[in-house]
């Protein structure tokens, strides 16, 4: 398969760069009218599918939504995987995988081999077991033509304690692994398979983020982050940002014209606040 990297930048250039989480809340499932079961989340999945996935460059279903069900809620993400992917999305498996070595091996067999029933276009991980543990992963997406997202510098306040910690070279342990995925991505054009995650409602982190790969920016909508936060967050490599939302768009549902409609104004402020910084920067 063509690498992830590549189906990315073309994703993000002819449908724009966002993404939208498919994160069915029992209190969402509520507003739209749903029960707080299986039937709620297979209704609440199809219609945001439905509605996005011809259009948004990424759907990234947050797969504890849909562990809460057990198997049968594992069946619905499994149709969502495969239905927003046969309709022209990438699918952004939200599972933040991250675990010694040999199980790692497992959860890569499990997203990033393409015989799964989970395979998707890439996976989020968490590199704090050591960014070398998550070598099966890496290997495994380099084989199949996935991506993986490898969190940085995380949306949530308590994430500085760990991430801004300083490691034993004096960098903080945000930036060495922002590093390490710099060094994975070394030489990929037009862009490296290897994204980070990094807090849009973070301000300016002072990381050096010039990785060659794809940025993901949770926080936007619910956690108060705006597309206009980006060039602030991000800089001179705003161009590779995702920016990520997910119940800034879904408290539009159930109404598939609406879905549709607040992604459009999510994706046209990204577009205008990254089109402006590049202005700005001439
Ligand atoms: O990896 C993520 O997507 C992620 C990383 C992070 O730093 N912060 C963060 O909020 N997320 C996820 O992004 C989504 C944010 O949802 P909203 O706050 O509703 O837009 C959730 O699924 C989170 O698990």
């Amino acid at each position: 398969m063509i690498p992830f990297g590549t189906r990315l930048r073309r994703a993000m250039d002819t449908r724009g760069p966002l993404c939208v989480g498919i994160d069915p809340h029992a209190s969402l499932l509520r507003d739209w009218g749903l029960n707080d079961d299986v039937a709620g989340l297979e209704r609440f999945t199809r219609t945001t599918v439905d509605a996005l996935a011809d259009r948004v460059a990424v759907l990234k279903p947050q797969s504890a939504f849909f562990e809460r069900f057990g198997s049968r809620g594992i069946a619905v993400l499994e149709k969502a995987v495969a239905d927003a992917r046969s309709a022209g999305a990438l699918v952004l498996m939200d599972a933040k995988r991250g675990d010694i070595g040999s199980t790692m091996a497992a959860y890569a067999s499990a997203f990033l081999d393409e015989g799964s029933p989970l395979f998707s276009d890439a996976v989020t991980l968490s590199p704090y077991l050591g960014f070398g543990s998550l070598r099966p992963a890496l290997d495994a997406a380099a084989a199949s033509g996935a991506g993986v997202f490898v969190l940085a510098l995380t949306s949530n306040p308590e994430g500085a304690e760990v991430q801004r910690a300083t490691a034993a070279d004096g960098r903080s342990l945000a930036q060495l692994m922002l590093d390490r995925m710099a060094a994975e991505n070394e030489g990929a054009r037009p862009l490296g398979s290897v994204g980070a995650v990094v807090g849009a409602t973070l301000g300016d982190t002072g990381a050096d983020l010039a990785i060659n790969g794809p940025l993901l920016a949770p926080g936007i909508g619910a956690q108060g982050a705006t597309p206009a936060d980006l060039p602030k967050v991000f800089g001179s490599v705003v161009g590779n940002v995702v920016p990520s939302v997910s119940r800034g768009v879904l408290r539009h549902g159930p109404d598939a014209a609406a879905l549709r409609e607040a992604a459009e104004r999510f994706a046209d402020e990204v577009r205008a606040a990254v089109s402006g910084s590049r202005d700005r920067d001439g």
